[in-house]
C-alpha cells in the first residue's frame, strides 16, 4: 500500500465573480520513506495540493488516502513546515520545539512518565539540528536558517510518518539554503518520513527529490513526473553532473513553455549591441 494516495483530486474555489479550478484530475501515489518534490509555475496549486494533504484545505472531489485511510483533518502522522517559521517568540528553542507536547500534557494526553520520553526526543532533535548551542536562546537571536531548523525539529516532535514543507526554504539566502539541503537529506534518512516538498526552485527539486512531480497552471494539474537518477546519497557536487543539469534544463523548459514564458533573443541582442556602441 502506498503511503499517500492522491485520487483523481479536483479542487475549485468559489470565488463571487469566477470559480477558480485550482487543480483537476490530480492522481499521484507516494510510497513509504519516499522524497517527493512538486515544482511547478505560480498558480498551478502546489500549495493547495499540500494544503488539502495536510488536511488544512477540502478537495472538491476525489479523494486522498494516508496509510489507506481518507484525509478529512489535520492528524499528527502529517506534520507542515511553512516558510515562515511561524515559532513562538516568547518561548526559547527547547520550549518551541517541545511546545506541541506541552499541549498535550496541559490537555492531560499524555502521562508524566511521557514528558521525560519527550525531553529526551527534544534533546535528540536538538542535537539532529546542530543546535544543541542555543538550546536556551529565543528565535529573534537566531538567524533565519537557525529558525527553520527549529520550525523542522518542531514539526517532527510528534514523529510524524508524513512531512509536508511549503517553499521552506524559499527566504534563506542561497549558502543557507545549501545547509538546509543536506541537512533536511539528512533528516529523511534518520527519521524516515515521507517528505512532500513544494518549492519554485527547479534546482532544490532536482537535488533533493527522488521524484520531481511537474505541475501545471490554469487548471492546476500534473505535467509530468520524473524520477531523478542520481544516486540516493547526494553530494553538491552532483549539481554538475551532466545528468542533474539535464534533468534542470528539461524541467525549466517544460515551465517556460507552460507560462508562456521564454527568452526574448532579439531584445538581448538589441541590448547587447547598444552596450558594445554605448
Ligand atoms: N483561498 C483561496 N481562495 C481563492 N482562490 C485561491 C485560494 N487559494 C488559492 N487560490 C487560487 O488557486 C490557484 C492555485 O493556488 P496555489 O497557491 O495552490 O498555487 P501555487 O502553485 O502554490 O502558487 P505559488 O507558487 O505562487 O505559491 C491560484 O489561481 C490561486 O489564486
Amino acid at each position: 500500500m502506498s503511503k499517500l494516495n492522491i485520487q483523481n483530486v479536483g479542487k475549485i474555489f468559489e470565488r463571487a465573480a469566477s470559480p477558480t479550478a485550482a487543480l483537476e484530475n490530480v492522481s499521484l501515489e507516494i510510497q513509504e520513506n519516499e522524497f517527493v518534490t512538486i515544482v511547478g509555475a505560480s498558480g498551478c496549486g502546489k500549495s493547495t495540493l499540500l494544503r488539502i494533504l495536510a488536511g488544512l484545505e477540502f478537495r472538491t472531489s476525489g479523494d486522498v488516502l494516508c496509510d489507506g485511510a481518507s484525509i478529512n483533518s489535520p492528524g499528527a502522522e502529517r506534520a507542515m513546515v511553512f516558510q515562515h517559521y511561524s515559532l513562538f517568540p516568547w518561548l526559547t528553542v527547547i520550549e518551541n520545539i517541545k511546545f506541541s507536547r506541552r499541549l498535550q500534557i496541559n490537555r492531560q494526553q499524555i502521562s508524566s512518565s511521557d514528558v521525560e520520553v519527550a525531553s529526551g526526543r527534544a534533546d535528540a532533535l536538538l542535537g539532529l539540528i546542530g543546535l544543541d548551542k542555543v538550546r536556551n536562546a529565543y528565535p529573534n537571536q537566531l538567524s533565519g536558517g537557525m529558525q527553520q531548523r527549529v520550525a523542522i525539529a518542531r514539526a517532527l516532535m510528534g514523529r510524524p510518518s508524513v512531512l509536508l514543507m511549503d517553499e521552506p526554504f524559499g527566504a534563506l539566502d542561497s549558502q543557507t539554503r545549501e545547509v538546509m539541503h543536506d541537512l533536511i537529506l539528512h533528516i529523511h534518512r534518520v527519521e524516515k518520513t515521507t517528505i512532500v516538498f513544494v518549492t519554485h526552485d527547479v534546482e532544490e527539486a532536482v537535488y533533493l527529490g527522488q521524484r520531481v512531480v511537474l505541475m501545471q497552471p490554469r487548471p492546476g494539474r500534473i505535467h509530468s513526473i520524473y524520477p531523478v537518477p542520481l544516486a540516493a546519497q547526494r553530494t553538491q557536487e552532483m549539481k554538475h553532473t551532466p545528468d542533474f543539469r539535464a534533468l534542470r534544463a528539461e524541467i525549466l523548459q517544460r515551465i517556460r513553455e507552460s507560462t508562456g514564458v521564454s527568452t526574448d533573443h532579439d531584445m538581448l541582442d538589441k541590448l547587447n549591441r547598444a552596450q558594445v556602441l554605448g
